[in-house]
């Protein structure tokens, strides 16, 4: 093992799953984040089956809670670990209009906000964590979607307002926005923390579980042409949280 730890939230399948099976296999400590114990068991189980160098670990987090969020970060702090990579993968897409514990709609809460108050958490161990020459780094999975989206202040909820697609694009662009701002804050402190949005482009994973069966009938055909692999699609997170050409770089 080389020392270096990773946490992916929602690591246990989809994007996530190649991410931490990729990090893992560089040798590094990742902690799988997620809401389904038997997935991530099973990713533990798989990657310990393919990496030599590596650990892959599980750990509870429902990200649609802010209790959760809080109790995961408590929980890996008193481990005493470093933290280097934190990838904010994590989310939901198209899913009816749902709340969080905390009455925040879905996509909000969980894709933006649980990973806004994670990231905070656990910010001081990353500073403590990052070098010079080798910051840790903040990975947010974003969307091109974000580019369409709009955050209406005055309603983050979308009360009265409900849209599924406009819900998602806001979230992220809460994320976008937020990892911006964080690469500010850090720089302005002398932090070697960075911060990233990646884009994965259209991937093929069960993101897609809640479009209309009319859309997912439509989607069919497309999506050997379309639509990238799960692990082509993780391809750009992973570049943002150990490529050497991003040392540094953020935002
Ligand atoms: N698939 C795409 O085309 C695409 C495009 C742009 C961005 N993204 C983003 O990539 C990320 C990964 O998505 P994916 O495509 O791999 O889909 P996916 O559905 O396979 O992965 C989503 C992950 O989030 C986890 N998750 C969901 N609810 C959770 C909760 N309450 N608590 C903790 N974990 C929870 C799931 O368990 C899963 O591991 C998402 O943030 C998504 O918005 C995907």
């Amino acid at each position: 093992k080389n020392g270096r730890v990773a946490i992916v939230t929602g690591g246990a399948r989809g994007m996530g799953f190649e991410i931490a099976r990729h990090l893992a296999g560089l040798g590094m400590h990742v902690l799988i984040a997620g809401n389904v114990e038997s997935e991530g068991l099973a990713a533990v189980a798989t990657i310990h089956q393919e990496v030599k160098e590596g650990k892959a670990e599980f750990l509870y987090l429902d990200m649609a809670s802010q209790k959760s969020v809080r109790l995961f970060a408590q929980r890996f702090k008193d481990r005493g670990l470093p933290l280097h990579v934190l990838v904010n993968n994590a989310g939901v897409m198209l899913v009816p209009e749902l709340q969080t514990e905390e009455g925040v709609e879905l996509h909000y809460g969980l894709n933006f906000l649980g990973h806004f108050l994670l990231t905070g958490l656990l910010l001081e161990t990353l500073a403590r964590s990052g070098t010079p020459g080798r910051s840790a780094r903040v990975v947010n999975m974003a969307s091109a979607t974000h580019y369409g989206g709009r955050l209406d202040l005055d309603n983050l909820n979308s009360r009265g307002c409900y849209s599924a697609h406009g819900a998602y694009a806001q979230s992220k662009v809460a994320l976008v926005m937020f990892g911006q701002r964080l690469q500010r804050r850090a720089a302005a402190r002398g932090l070697h923390v960075t911060a990233n949005a990646a884009d994965p482009g259209m991937v093929d994973t069960a993101l897609y579980d809640f479009l209309s069966a009319p859309a997912k009938l439509a989607k069919r055909p497309f999506t050997g042409l379309l639509f990238r692999t799960p692990a082509e699609g993780a391809s750009t997170a992973i570049y943002a949280a150990v490529s050497p050409e991003l040392e540094g770089v953020g935002g």
